[in-house]
């Protein structure tokens, strides 16, 4: 499928909260007509919002999984048992339901619905809201190439995507899902440090956040494995190797990947909803 025969199709993302709508307004930068687009919510006032901001048709659920090609679960690990409850008896088997939820698996979803729907599993991240997005894309039971070729229309115009076996979506939800939160926590605490080296917390801000595009343009750019880049930065007996002597004194190599590890194993949990 081409990514102009993907953009005449509906799609409804269901559960339009912070991810969904991230989602939506990259589809609709990217060419989507907001009139091929459906969302829902759980509030009347949410809907109404979603209605004024991007020009979209906020519907129910029910009529969401009946007028659209594509149905896009962007609720709550938690909520969405109930949800596809909700839908089960208005999604033929002509569907397909990509789910955004961590942790649930596509069988979850499929057990849920008519025999045969195509199912793929998606875990995106924020970062679709300025097309720098990482979306990770797994098939379901019943999916195939064309149904993977329209998830991706959908996620490559916001960001990368990468194909991987399901087994790996609770590493890559726990890697570059929740990705974005580590690096504005590093952010957080170094404007902090800045402000007790005495410099006023926006200047702060601004040379924390300015080394953190400049990096991360490097390292997508460079081609350079980060030690190399690292070594760069540190001068002997310089500045910089002070501050990597403290960071390996507290542990935080050790603390990141116990980090990610809780992440990946909290994904494992809500495999059942929980
Ligand atoms: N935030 C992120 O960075 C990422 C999130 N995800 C996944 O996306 C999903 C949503 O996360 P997030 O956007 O953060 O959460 P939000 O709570 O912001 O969004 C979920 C939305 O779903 C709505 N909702 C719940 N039940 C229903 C229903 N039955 N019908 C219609 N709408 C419903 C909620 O309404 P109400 O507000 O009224 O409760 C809420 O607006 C989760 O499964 C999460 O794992 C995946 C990747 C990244
Ligand atoms: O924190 C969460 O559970 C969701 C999934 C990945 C990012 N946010």
């Amino acid at each position: 499928m081409t990514a102009t025969t993907a953009l005449t199709q509906t799609v409804a993302v269901l559960g339009t909260g912070k991810i969904g709508e991230a989602l939506l307004s990259g589809m609709i930068r990217a060419g989507w007509a907001p009139d091929d687009l459906l969302v829902t919510a759980r509030r009347a006032e949410r809907a109404e919002e979603l209605r004024i901001r991007h020009g979209v048709r906020a519907v129910d659920n029910a009529h969401a999984a009946k007028a659209a090609d594509t149905l896009i679960l962007a609720v709550k690990p938690q909520d969405m048992d109930a949800l596809l409850t909700e839908l089960a008896p208005h999604v033929g088997a002509d569907k397909l339901v990509i789910s955004a939820a961590a942790g649930i698996p596509t069988t979850f979803v499929e057990d849920r619905l008519t025999d045969g729907t195509a199912v793929v599993r998606v875990m995106p991240n924020t970062p679709v809201l300025v097309d720098e997005g990482m979306s990770v894309i797994s098939a379901g039971r019943h999916a195939d190439e064309t149904h993977l070729a329209r998830a991706e229309a959908i996620f490559q115009p916001v960001g990368k995507t990468l194909r991987v076996p399901e087994k790996q979506q609770d590493a890559a939800t726990a890697l570059s899902g929740s990705g974005p939160a580590y690096f504005y926590y590093l952010v957080e605490a170094m404007t902090d440090a800045g402000i007790l080296l005495g410099l006023p917390r926006a200047q702060a801000h601004d040379l924390i956040v300015q080394s953190a595009i400049g990096a991360a343009v490097m390292l997508r750019d460079s081609g350079e494995h980060p030690v190399k880049l690292r070594e760069a930065v540190t001068s002997p007996a310089g500045t910089t190797i002070s501050a990597i002597r403290e960071l390996e004194n507290h542990g935080v190599r050790a603390a990141l990947i116990a980090a990610l590890e809780a992440a990946r194993d909290r994904s494992r949990e809500l495999a059942g909803g929980a």
